[in-house]
């Protein structure tokens, strides 16, 4: 299994090779070179098994050899093991037809930590086997960060710097990033948005002296691996409601694109999925995008979900390379354009990216709303990103199709806009209930790429 570039002129790179470089050379995102398929026997032979062996199943064909069959199942076995469900990705139905995903049973009570923890696990085994070092940097709007801080605390083989927007992630975000006690750790709040600190992250990967003098990793989606971990919960899901013999739609709560793609690769593989509905908060590029064709970036409006303040989709990228049939030189032109402000999708592409997503936006208001409404009428207490879910399969679905949303943090994560719209404080489960208790430790920065660098340089372990 080769992973080649959205942007075409990367060499390319064994599954080893793009898990652990992040960012093409070319500016791009890697890929596989094809996606492999399961068949309906396949996919109907996953009902009933655990989350793990469906890991391994669907995320074999992908690795290629950098880990044996055995190692491979410890890996994923270790990686899941610290889960507070046994089922890791519960299912649970809302209302007839309409089902939520919880993916917020892991150790820092977001979807981050089922790529996160495998990919800690990973990372681990390969730079070990290796004898190498790496210097993880990675940009969050909340999420991401407190999912890879977790993962890598404390390895030998790894310094992690997580660049977060100031005063714009949650409380229990921050402290999940800045309690963090181990030296390999180094929070770093930046002056802007997360699109700031994601730019940032970019341009250290395409300055190449910089680079390879601190090999540098990724643990954002721009990994590749992130995005393959993601796939197995859209199979646990379906299988578990009756596909391949029936068709499942997925609604998720979007800002960075990776975690919907993963449901367009698991599409692509052969699992039977109607619609992969986008659900956007105020910031809505991505719906506008779908709507009407025109990638705008605007202004980042801080909302009450803060994980999905996102204008710059990174992930987008790797849809538009399916979309314009796998043309590196379109995708990278489209690039470019985005530097200059944004794009228009071609129509021929447009209506490639209607056949498998539909979208919608959810205001502020409606947020609050839906996560007073979904607590009375259905009994479930909603993190904002998750009730901005809920909210647009409820306006979009087929009542005949069954609708998976994907429950993306635990309310606890975002107490102030849960208390603010339910009147009920979620309390942060017992093992993290001294989280406001523990000493902070962070480090302001400004939105400046010699200045992080030189940062990051003075800060590695010699
Ligand atoms: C809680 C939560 N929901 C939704 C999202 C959006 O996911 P993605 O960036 O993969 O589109 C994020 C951030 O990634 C998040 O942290
Ligand atoms: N919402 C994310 C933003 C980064 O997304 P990623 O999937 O590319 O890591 C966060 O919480 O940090």
């Amino acid at each position: 299994m080769r992973y080649i570039s959205t942007r075409g002129q990367a060499p390319s790179l064994s599954f080893e090779e793009a898990m652990l470089s992040g960012l093409a050379r070319d500016g791009g995102l890697y890929v596989p070179e094809a996606i492999p398929q399961m068949s309906p026997e396949d996919i109907r032979a996953l009902q009933g098994l655990s989350y793990e062996e469906t890991a391994f199943r669907v995320m074999r064909p992908f690795v290629g050899d950098t880990f044996d069959d055995a190692t491979f199942r410890d890996l994923i076995d270790r990686a899941y093991a610290d889960f507070g469900h046994n089922a890791r990705a519960p299912l649970k139905q809302l209302a007839p037809n309409h089902f939520l995903l919880e993916l917020f049973h892991g150790p820092t009570l977001a979807f981050k930590d089922f790529a996160m923890q495998l990919i800690g696990q990973m990372f681990e085994h390969v730079l070990t086997r290796n004898g190498n070092r790496v210097t993880i940097v990675g940009a969050t709007s909340g999420d991401t960060g407190s999912a890879a801080i977790e993962a890598f605390r404390g390895l030998e083989a790894v310094d992690v710097f997580i660049l977060y927007p100031h005063g714009l992630v949650s409380e229990v975000q921050r402290r999940q990033m800045t309690t963090p006690a181990e030296a390999n750790v180094h929070a770093l709040a930046i002056d802007g948005h997360f699109d700031d600190a994601q730019a940032r992250l970019k341009d250290m990967f395409n300055d190449f002296d910089f680079r390879d003098r601190v090999r540098l990793a990724g643990v954002n989606s721009i990994n590749w691996a992130r995005v393959l971990a993601q796939v197995v919960y859209y199979f646990t899901a379906a299988a578990s409601l009756g596909a391949p013999d029936r068709k499942v739609s997925f609604t998720v709560p979007t800002g960075n694109f990776g975690d919907i793609f993963a449901g367009y690769v698991a599409k692509r593989m052969g699992l039977p999925i109607d619609r992969l509905v986008v659900a956007t908060n105020q910031n809505d590029i991505l719906h506008r995008c779908l709507t009407s064709g025109d990638y705008t970036k605007g202004e980042v409006v801080p909302s009450i979900s803060p994980s999905m303040d996102i204008q710059v989709s990174s992930n987008f990228e790797r849809a538009l390379f399916y979309a314009y049939g796998q043309d590196g030189a379109a995708v990278a032109q489209l690039m470019d354009e985005l530097k200059a402000g944004g794009f228009s999708v071609s129509q021929g592409a447009l209506q490639a990216l209607r056949e498998d997503f539909a979208s919608g936006r959810v205001s502020e208001e409606e947020t609050s709303a839906m996560i007073r409404q979904a607590h009375a009428t259905m009994g479930e207490l909603l993190c904002p990103h998750s009730a901005i879910g809920v909210k647009v399969a409820e306006d979009k679905r087929d009542p005949a199709v069954p609708m998976v949303t994907l429950a993306t943090a635990h309310p606890a994560k975002f107490p102030d806009a849960v208390e603010a719209a339910s009147q009920i404080r979620p309390p942060l489960p017992k093992r993290m209930e001294d989280l406001y208790d523990r000493p902070e430790r962070l480090t302001r920065v400004a939105n400046d790429l010699k200045a992080l660098e030189t940062l990051i340089e003075e800060r590695i372990a010699p």
